[in-house]
């Protein structure tokens, strides 16, 4: 931790070197700095399931996802601030970056509907009725602690007409101004706006210079990861690109799979969230430097080997792929918490590889290499 005489103050992103399109830096917030592009751990219901908060930070994480949808129904904000807030609660103290709702309220709530003044939901929990604002968000957001606050918006999913892109988009730009309000001047925090527009380039173009015009202190890409090709979401990130300042961080939201982290930060992209590390690693899949490999597979039930004996994660190195295998086939949760630590670590050492890439100039190396490494296991 920083000595408390000289932590920053206010919510700062330096960039410190570029490689063609990518940007290696940091963000330096009150609660630690975020080394970029960074990897965020998602922890839904303030918790990084299968993780202790000690192992996140240990593996590099310098920041965790929390969803305001979830924790605003379970244990609700205005417990969570009589509680001392999320860091506490959950025992985090770096930065936490919380999603809005929005995206979850389409995708989890049952019976929602969205109006000009905001989203109208059952809980998916136990079917009561809420309503979320622009404002409300912001305020849960602020009732929670998070440190880096997303706009209310909505996401559309892929594919759809465009008049749906097009309304959903305009309605989002009005409630970046509405939380704009809400959010206030608040130095050491940061509220994001989101850019959507589906896969219509004319459509991303007025959402990413709307929200340039006011002035945020970092911008999300939204609506990607929601069923579109991988190309199509390469291509939105090219069109928005050039219409988002350079001196702001750029979040890619939802995204991914190791192959999309490379593409994307080669193309300018400084953050990252998914449920894809922690979510595969309960389902027995493994993220390693030769590739994905399926712990459930027979093939593994007597290789002694572990999943890559040059890791500095003890998951990866020191257990052996037959242990592993047994443990999926058992459903134990010690193959469930092993492979969520490895997968974490993977992402990690991506991360920090990129960084260290970019800082060099051989960022396109650094790729090559990596996915050399993931071809040369599966052939
Ligand atoms: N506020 C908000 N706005 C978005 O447009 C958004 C877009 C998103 N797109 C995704 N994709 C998640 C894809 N994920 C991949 C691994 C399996 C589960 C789904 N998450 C998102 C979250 C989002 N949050």
């Amino acid at each position: 931790m920083t000595d408390p005489l000289d932590a920053p103050t206010d919510f700062t992103f330096t960039v410190s070197a570029t490689d063609g399109q990518a940007r290696t830096g940091h963000i330096a917030m009150p609660r630690g700095t975020i080394r970029t592009p960074a990897f965020m751990p998602v922890g839904t219901a303030a918790t990084v399931k299968a993780m202790y908060p000690e192992q996140v930070r240990d593996l590099g994480a310098d920041v965790v996802l929390g969803n305001t949808y979830h924790l605003m129904l379970r244990p609700g904000p205005e417990r969570m601030a009589r509680l001392g807030g999320l860091h506490r609660f959950m025992r985090w103290d770096g930065p936490i970056l919380t999603d809005s709702g929005g995206f979850q309220v389409m995708s989890l709530s049952a019976l929602r509907k969205i109006d000009e003044e905001g989203v109208t939901f059952r809980s998916h929990i136990d079917g009561t009725a809420h309503r979320m604002s622009p404002e409300r968000s912001i305020e849960i957001q602020g009732l929670l602690g998070s440190d880096i606050q997303m706009q209310l918006d909505e996401c559309v999913r892929l594919p759809a007409e465009r008049a749906e892109i097009e309304k959903a988009m305009r309605l989002s730009l009005r409630w970046a101004e509405r939380c704009r309000v809400a959010f206030g001047e608040q130095p050491g925090k940061a509220m994001f706006g989101i850019v959507q527009g589906g896969d219509i380039p004319d459509l991303r173009v007025e959402s990413a210079r709307a929200l340039t015009d006011l002035d945020l202190k970092g911008y999300a890409i939204g609506g990607l990861a929601v069923g579109e090709p991988q190309a199509v979401m390469l291509a939105m990130i090219e069109t928005v690109e050039p219409h988002l300042p350079a001196t702001k961080p750029r979040y890619l939201m939802g995204v991914g799979t190791p192959d999309d982290l490379m593409q994307s930060v080669m193309r300018g992209i400084d953050m990252f969230d998914c449920v894809m590390p922690t979510r595969a690693g309960r389902h027995g899949l493994a993220y390693t430097r030769h590739g994905r490999i399926n712990l459930r597979n027979a093939r593994h039930a007597e290789d002694t080997r572990p999943l890559d004996e040059a890791s500095a994660c003890p998951a990866a190195r020191d257990y052996s792929r037959a242990y592993l295998h047994h443990l999926v086939r058992s459903e134990e949760i010690l193959g469930m918490m092993l492979l969520t630590w490895n997968n974490l670590a993977y992402y990690q050492q991506l991360m920090a590889g990129m960084r260290a890439a970019i800082a060099a100039g051989r960022l396109a190396d650094f790729v090559a290499e990596t996915k050399d490494g993931w071809a040369r296991a599966e052939a």
